[in-house]
């Protein structure tokens, strides 16, 4: 890929590799919108326990995909999300969302539908955007104009997850079990050809966010 004009800043890892935080701070300072693109999953996974649906019975996601009135406010100072009018944004962040929604997302139609509207929303942004994932350099966005794989040590990723919810009871296998899970749908441990490994064990969280924005900016000067 040639030098000069970045537009979109695609990041995939595994849990708590601190993507969504990194990509915040980095969309910030860029000037760039920010597309979490687990927000959508988590969406689906929260309608199907809502419904009373098994999130890994495949009928059961499927029966709902297509009444998946999905929404994304970027207006306010942070993301909000809605199902059907209804505002997810904190719901799908519990520990319940999380044990469900690796059953949702290996559902391949559920994949597909989701791909489509995130491709349209990139393609839509200006002047640029950060999309953080688990297939957004493979998958979503394979000709971003910078594409990192950012990860931490397993431990690392534990103690920081820790950290964020305050309850350190059964964290570490959640973490590891929902890591296993996603890993068989989409391969994000190893950086695909053309993809920079940002590893943050040894940094902390601004020494991170400098890291991506010093690739993009090495990117738009080569
Ligand atoms: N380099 C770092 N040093 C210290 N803390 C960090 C660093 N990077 C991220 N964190 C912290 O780690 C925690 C997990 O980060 P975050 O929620 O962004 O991860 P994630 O990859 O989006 O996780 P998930 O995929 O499970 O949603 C957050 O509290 C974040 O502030
Ligand atoms: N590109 C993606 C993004 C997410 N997933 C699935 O959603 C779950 C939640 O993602 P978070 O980033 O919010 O933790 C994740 O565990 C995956 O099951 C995905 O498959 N592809």
């Amino acid at each position: 890929m040639g030098g000069g004009l970045v537009t979109t800043v695609a990041i995939d890892g595994p849990a708590g590799s601190g993507k969504s935080s990194v990509a915040r701070v980095a969309a910030e300072q860029l000037g760039f919108h920010l597309l979490d693109t687990g927000a959508a999953y988590r969406s689906l996974a929260w309608l199907v326990l809502e419904r009373g649906l098994d999130p890994y019975v495949e009928a059961d996601v499927l029966s709902l995909l297509d009444d998946f009135d999905y929404a994304v406010d970027v207006s306010g100072e942070t993301q909000r999300f809605s199902v059907g009018g209804v505002d997810v944004t904190g719901a799908i962040r519990t520990e319940r969302i999380s044990g469900a929604v690796s059953g949702v997302a290996r559902v391949p139609a559920v994949r597909e539908a989701v791909n489509v509207r995130f491709r349209a929303l990139i393609a839509d942004a200006r002047p640029g955007i950060v999309v953080e994932g688990r297939d957004i350099t493979t998958v979503v966005a394979p000709d971003a104009d910078v594409r990192i794989l950012l990860t931490a040590d397993e431990e690392v990723r534990i103690r920081r997850r820790i950290g964020d919810v305050g309850d350190a009871a059964g964290v570490a296998e959640r973490l590891s079990a929902r890591d296993r899970s996603d890993n068989q749908v989409v391969d994000f441990m190893t950086p695909a050809p053309g993809v920079t490994l940002v590893d943050s064990t040894h940094l902390d969280f601004d020494e991170t966010v400098q890291a991506v924005v010093e690739l993009v900016r090495t990117q738009e000067r080569a």
